[in-house]
């Protein structure tokens, strides 16, 4: 079989409606199956976008993204989903079949099929959402969410955001690939990544500027994206990100 048509399989990738806590439960059933019967469209994003946030987290590898994150749900009431941890986390996973395919693809710094990556990202949302966390911006299906070094290239954007949730705008990191391989070789003195070592990331480096600066300037064009320089120091960029997101968000209250 297809290893596409296997990933679907395993991953049960028809869309379960029946999980989503945002949508209008009001239509009675037979006029939901005829509906979708009739026009054959897909079903939309599972979650609303007038309920749940999403900020696509980018930037180039070592930019600093899953810094920063850490450091924005500690003044803000979001939940930060990282796309490469949870990929890494699927590979790690006993039984899974996706282990080996994850982990050559990162190896390599390509990005792994969009099915596997975009219903990983919709599970680990769906999940939390079913917490009914009780912060701003939480509860009711309500939810705010940081996904980090996602949409790598535009086919998983598009997928995501017909599929899953329409995001809100995109936070990009600049930030030199002198400065970012510094970094990188850097963490790879502990970080254990089998990513982190100079052949990985200058393989990285090029899918980035191929792949994922396109997304970008998709992005730019319907005016969504937010920047910010990520050369200086964490905390001077952290402060650069909060004076972005106070307005809209509000920080957390203690
Ligand atoms: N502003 C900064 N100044 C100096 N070092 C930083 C800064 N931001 C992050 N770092 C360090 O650089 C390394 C990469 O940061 P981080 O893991 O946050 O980057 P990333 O963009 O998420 O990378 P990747 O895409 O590879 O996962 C880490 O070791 C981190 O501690
Ligand atoms: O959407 C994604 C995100 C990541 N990957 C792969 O994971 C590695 C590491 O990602 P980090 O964000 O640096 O943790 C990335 O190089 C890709 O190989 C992906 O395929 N799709």
């Amino acid at each position: 079989m297809p290893i596409l048509d296997k990933i679907k399989e395993k991953l049960h990738l028809q869309k379960d409606s029946t999980k989503d806590s945002t949508k209008d439960t009001t239509k009675e059933p037979a006029q939901e199956s005829a509906t979708t019967a009739a026009t054959a469209a897909p079903a939309g994003p599972v979650f609303d976008q007038s309920k749940v946030d999403v900020i696509f987290v980018l930037g180039g590898p070592g930019a600093g993204k899953g810094t920063q994150c850490a450091k924005i749900v500690q003044d803000f009431d979001f939940a930060h989903l990282s796309a490469g941890d949870l990929l890494r986390a699927e590979q790690a996973r006993e039984g899974s079949p996706y282990g080996e395919l994850i982990r050559t693809h990162i190896r390599e710094g390509r990005i792994v099929p969009m099915e596997v990556t975009v219903k990983l990202l919709e599970n680990a949302m769906a999940a939390i959402i079913a917490e009914n966390r009780t912060a701003n911006g939480w509860g009711d299906g309500r939810g705010r969410f940081l996904v980090d070094g996602f949409p790598r290239e535009m086919d998983q954007g598009l997928k995501f955001e017909n599929e899953v949730c329409v995001s809100r705008f995109v936070l990009f990191f600049t930030c030199t690939e002198e400065v970012m391989l510094d970094r990188l070789l850097e963490r790879g003195k502990t970080s254990g990544r089998e990513d982190d070592n100079a052949e990985s990331i200058k393989k990285r480096f090029r899918t980035y500027q191929e792949v994922t600066m396109p997304v970008i300037e998709h992005y730019r064009k319907q005016d969504k994206v937010r920047e910010v320089d990520a050369t200086s120091s964490v905390e001077e960029v952290h402060a650069k990100v909060k004076e972005t997101l106070e307005p809209l968000f509000g920080l957390k209250k203690d």
